[in-house]
Parts: structure tokens; sequence; C-alpha cells
């Protein structure tokens, strides 16, 4: 049977190798930096244009499919995710990255129809690693096959995560609270590579054995969670539960308080990263954007080690 979205994924990956090109160029002369939600989340005239010639390439091909940017709902346009074909796009996941010519800057494009993630394309521009993935039909890194790690102890792994953009002094004090109880599993190691999506897609590769992160957007994270899916991976939220982060309804862990002005959060994030003996676990936890309260505030997390759950029979 043909591949309905195949063409659109052929261009996506088209379109993404276009935008490498425009991001190295603009690496060489023009970084102008702007900041959005604090003084050190950072945009540029880069991200801007790269997500207007993404979709406006789209739109041309598929004039009916509906678009969520980072930079479209940065600048008012909404967040809305219905069950029309759906280009997810970051333009430059890794802004602060490109600014500071550090190694790692990505485009990331998730495609979803009726809420489902049909396809994820990530192009790490700066190392030229074209990560696909099409549902059912696994995830490659320039044509090769993705395979996460087998590792299923955690005290043999390393560990992904981001710091975020918040510096307030409660959210970094939870951050680091929360990286230490890590560090100290032991791990082998924490790494960050400043790009979700390439940090999911170091899952896929099973060059780390989980990356978690709270308070990310939808964009981070739409394409890279297909690619850690089919290479094996998982995706779960706080209370352990297979997470579906495109979703409207993912309940956004940023939420400090739900309206009884009870903690939820903290109870629920009762456990953190978990290796299973078949599969990795990539925990993050989006941050919807508008409408939802996204105050990132990050809860202490208690370690549990690999062992069956409820949710995960198969563990
Ligand atoms: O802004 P951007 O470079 O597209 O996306 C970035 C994410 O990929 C990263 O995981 C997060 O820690 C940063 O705060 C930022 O949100
Ligand atoms: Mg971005």
């Amino acid at each position: 049977m043909a591949d309905l979205w195949q063409s659109a994924m052929d261009h996506a990956v088209a379109i993404a190798r276009k935008a490498g090109e425009t991001i190295r160029e603009a690496l060489l002369n023009d970084r102008k930096v702007t900041t959005k939600s604090s003084s050190v989340d950072l945009v540029t005239q880069t991200d801007q244009k790269v997500e207007k010639m993404i979709i406006q390439s789209v739109k041309e091909r598929f004039p009916a499919h509906r678009f969520i940017g980072e930079e479209s709902v940065a600048a008012g346009e909404a967040s809305n995710l219905t069950t029309a074909p759906t280009w997810i796009i970051d333009p430059i996941d890794g802004t602060t990255n490109f600014v500071h010519a550090f190694p790692f800057v990505a485009v990331s494009i998730g495609f979803a129809v009726n809420s489902q993630v049909e396809f994820g394309v990530v192009y790490s521009c700066l190392e030229d690693k074209m990560y696909t993935a099409r549902r059912g039909k696994g995830a490659f890194c320039n044509g090769e096959p993705l395979q996460v790690s087998d590792q299923t102890d955690v005290k043999q792994s390393i560990i992904a995560t981001e710091f975020g953009s918040s510096r307030d002094p409660e959210v970094v004090e939870n951050i680091f609270s929360s990286l230490r109880k890590i560090l100290c599993i032991p791990v082998h190691g924490v790494r960050g590579a400043g790009t979700a999506a390439v940090n999911m897609c170091l899952v896929a590769s099973g060059s780390v054995e989980a990356y978690y992160e709270i308070g990310i957007h939808v964009w981070d994270v739409a394409a890279g969670s297909l690619i850690v899916t089919e290479a094996g991976g998982v995706l779960m939220d706080v209370e352990g539960k297979n997470a579906k982060p495109w979703l409207p309804n993912t309940r956004p862990v940023g939420r400090n308080r739900d309206a009884t002005g009870s903690n939820p959060v903290s109870q629920a994030t009762k456990q953190i990263v978990k290796i299973s003996k078949t599969t990795l676990i990539v925990f993050f936890f989006p941050r919807i954007a508008k409408g939802v309260d996204t105050t990132e505030t990050v809860h202490e997390i208690s370690v549990t080690l690999p062992r069956k759950t409820e949710n995960h029979p198969e563990f």
C-alpha cells in the first residue's frame, strides 16, 4: 500500500537540509541575538527566517496542512494540535549553541496526523547528521538504522538533561537538587547537547541511556519522540506512564500548583530515570505553550532502580 505521507517526509528531509545550509551560512556572519521569556532565552533572525522558509515551502506543496512553529507561537499564533495534518517545527533547536557556535544545532520537524506523529526529522546541521523516523518503519541516522542502548543498569549509564532557560533561584535549586540525586546513584555521567532534539537522537543512537528535561515545548520533542520510539525507546511521563508529549492534554509537569493549591506534581515525580531491561526511557515534561501555567518549577525527584512496574509489565 502506498505510503500516504512519504512525499511529505521526503519534503521534510529536503527542506531540513536546505535550512541547515542557511544556518551554517548565518553562523559565519549573522548571529544577531534578541531574547524571549528571559535574558537567556535567545532567538535570532535566522530562527525566524528558517521557520518562515520551511512553512512557506510546505504551504506550496500541502496547502491544507497546519503548523505549530516555535517562532510563530512566540509571535502570538496559537499552539493547537488538531486531527489535521500538522507540521510541528523548531527551526533552530539549540539557538544558544548557534549563537555561540557550539556544535549541536538542529532543525526539528515533526509531522502529526490525527494527533499521532507520522514522521520525525532532526537535522543536526553542524554535524551533518540527518536523523529520521517513519511510524512503524524504524529510525535512522544518515540512512543507518538506530537502536537504543541495551544497558539495563542505571549505574552503568550516561544520562542527558538540560538546565533550560529559567534562572529563578527556586527553579535552579530544584534542578540541581534533582541533578545531584541522579549523579549520586551513581551514574557514569550526565551530559547535555544543548538541544532536546539532539539529546533524544543520542538516546535513539544508544549514546546515552536516558534523557529528561522539565519545561520544554512540543516543537522541541515532536520529531525526536518518534525517533526514540522507532529506535526501541520509551517516552514516559513522571508517573511512569507512556507519554505523548505532542498532545495538548499532556499534563505539563511545569505546573507548580493545581487549582486546589496542592502540589500534585511533586507527588507524581516519585520516579525518574529508569532503565528497563529492554528499552530506555526518555523522560521529558513538555511545557504546552499558551494557556497553561508553565512556571518551570522543577520538583525534587527520587531515584528508583530498574524493576518491573505495574505500568510497564514488559520491563
Ligand atoms: O530554544 P531552543 O533552542 O529551540 O530549544 C532549547 C531546547 O532544545 C533545550 O532542551 C532547552 O533546555 C532550552 O531551554 C531551549 O528551549
Ligand atoms: Mg528553537
